[in-house]
């Protein structure tokens, strides 16, 4: 973790100091600082990629695709991932200290995915690194590196946003209101300040995953993978299940195992985020709007600019539907940017990207290998 006491100015005109920044790296920085590959995570994700994550035990997020000989391959890159701003691993979010001596919670100030890269550029200038070989990512990722050209396009040498959307849609805000407002239902929630109330919105935060999760996958990967398949409740007898009985046999006396997995998503997403982070990062992602400040061109922002893009979508993602991608494709395109563009075919929905699918990893080793020859760069370190 890298502490900034000079912090940073946020859009919204605030001074955030001192500012901690929470990364993990893997690979070998080469001596000319050239193949730096800076791997953005998504809402909830962290920088926990790679290696086995501290609150759940389980395998980094993207394990599959970095590593040794892996499509982003450490033998040759050093990779860095880091917790945005806002986050609740490490970097200053909502859980750090404020200015009144406790944690910001809801007083923390909003930010916005151009905060989460200025912030990510000041470890890189500590670093040394003043070019990425390229950025990646996926969903808010994939937000994350569009900013990252847009904002620094000189310092980026190529991209590849990944199921993402140059603005968050009227569709994407709502379920993300959806999310919060069962977190503000919680009574547990106590104003933002749960903390002080040794309590956790745990219900409120675990419907709100519960729901953000169906948008992540597709009715194709439901149906397989669950059907219309029940299994009985081990607790409903207790009537620790909600509803009531009629007769002898209980309403909740059994469940679709949909539901047992929903549930399983919601308690397990709540042992490992925070419900103030949840609402700084979804908002954050409900500002982004790569043409705001151009009148609703999206082109403009890549004017001129070197980055090679390789923008990719999934064809069952209807939370980030190809559709977007391909709007942001074209806009590269008539910015005269070199940019290709694939549509993968995987019925898996929006959370293909963490999955295992092949095309995505041949797409990402060939874009990178590719990249790497035009940028003139050694096969191996
Ligand atoms: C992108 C970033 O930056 S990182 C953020 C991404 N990480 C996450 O979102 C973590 C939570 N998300 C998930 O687990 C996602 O589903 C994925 C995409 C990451 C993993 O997908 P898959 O490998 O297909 O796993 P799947 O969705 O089937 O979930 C498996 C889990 O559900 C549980 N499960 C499966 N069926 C049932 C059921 N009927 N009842 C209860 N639990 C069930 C499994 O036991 C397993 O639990 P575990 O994760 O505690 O071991
Ligand atoms: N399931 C991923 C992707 C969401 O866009 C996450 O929770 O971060």
């Amino acid at each position: 973790m890298l502490r900034l006491e000079q912090g940073l100015l946020l859009e919204c005109g605030q001074h955030l100091a001192p500012l901690d920044i929470a990364y993990r790296t893997y690979g070998t920085l080469s001596a000319a600082r050239d193949n730096a590959i800076l791997v953005c995570h998504a809402l909830t994700g962290d920088q926990y990629l790679g290696d086995t994550h501290p609150l759940t035990g389980k395998p980094g997020w993207w394990s599959r695709m970095v590593g040794p000989g892996l499509p982003i391959d450490t033998d040759r890159f050093h990779v860095i991932c880091i917790n945005v701003l806002g986050g609740c691993m490490g970097s200053t979010g909502p859980r750090s200290i404020g200015p009144r001596g406790e944690p910001w919670g809801t007083e923390f100030p909003p930010i916005t995915i151009r905060d989460m890269v200025r912030a990510q550029a000041l470890l890189l200038d500590h670093f040394g690194i003043e070019r990425l070989f390229a950025a990646i990512g996926g969903s808010m990722g994939g937000m994350q590196v569009l900013e990252w050209v847009a904002t620094y396009p000189e310092r980026v040498f190529a991209a590849m946003p990944i199921a993402t959307a140059p603005f968050h849609s009227a569709q994407n805000i709502a379920f993300n209101e959806v999310s919060r407002q069962a977190i503000f239902a919680d009574p547990e929630w106590h104003a933002g300040r749960y903390w002080a109330h040794d309590a956790v919105p745990a219900r409120g935060l675990a419907v709100a995953r519960m729901m953000a999760h169906i948008t992540y996958l597709s009715e194709e990967a439901l149906t397989r993978k669950f059907g219309r398949r029940v299994r009985r409740d081990p607790k409903a007898s207790a009537g620790s299940t909600p509803g009531g009985t009629i007769g002898t046999a209980s309403l909740f006396g059994e469940m679709f195992e949909v539901e047992s997995y929903l549930r399983h998503q919601g308690s397990s997403f709540v042992r490992r985020f925070d419900a103030n982070s949840y609402l700084t990062i979804t908002r954050a992602m409900d500002y982004f709007d790569l043409s705001a400040e151009h009148e609703g061109d999206l082109s403009a922002p890549f004017r001129g600019v070197a980055t090679r893009f390789c923008v990719v979508s999934f064809s069952s993602d209807w939370l980030f539907p190809t559709s977007q991608s391909r709007l942001m494709a074209r806009a590269l395109n008539r910015a005269g940017v070199n940019v290709s563009f694939v549509e993968i075919e995987s019925d898996r929905g929006h959370d293909a990207f963490l999955l295992d699918e092949p095309d995505l990893d041949r797409t990402v080793r060939g874009f990178i290998n590719g990249a790497a020859e035009h940028a003139g760069l050694k096969a191996a370190h």
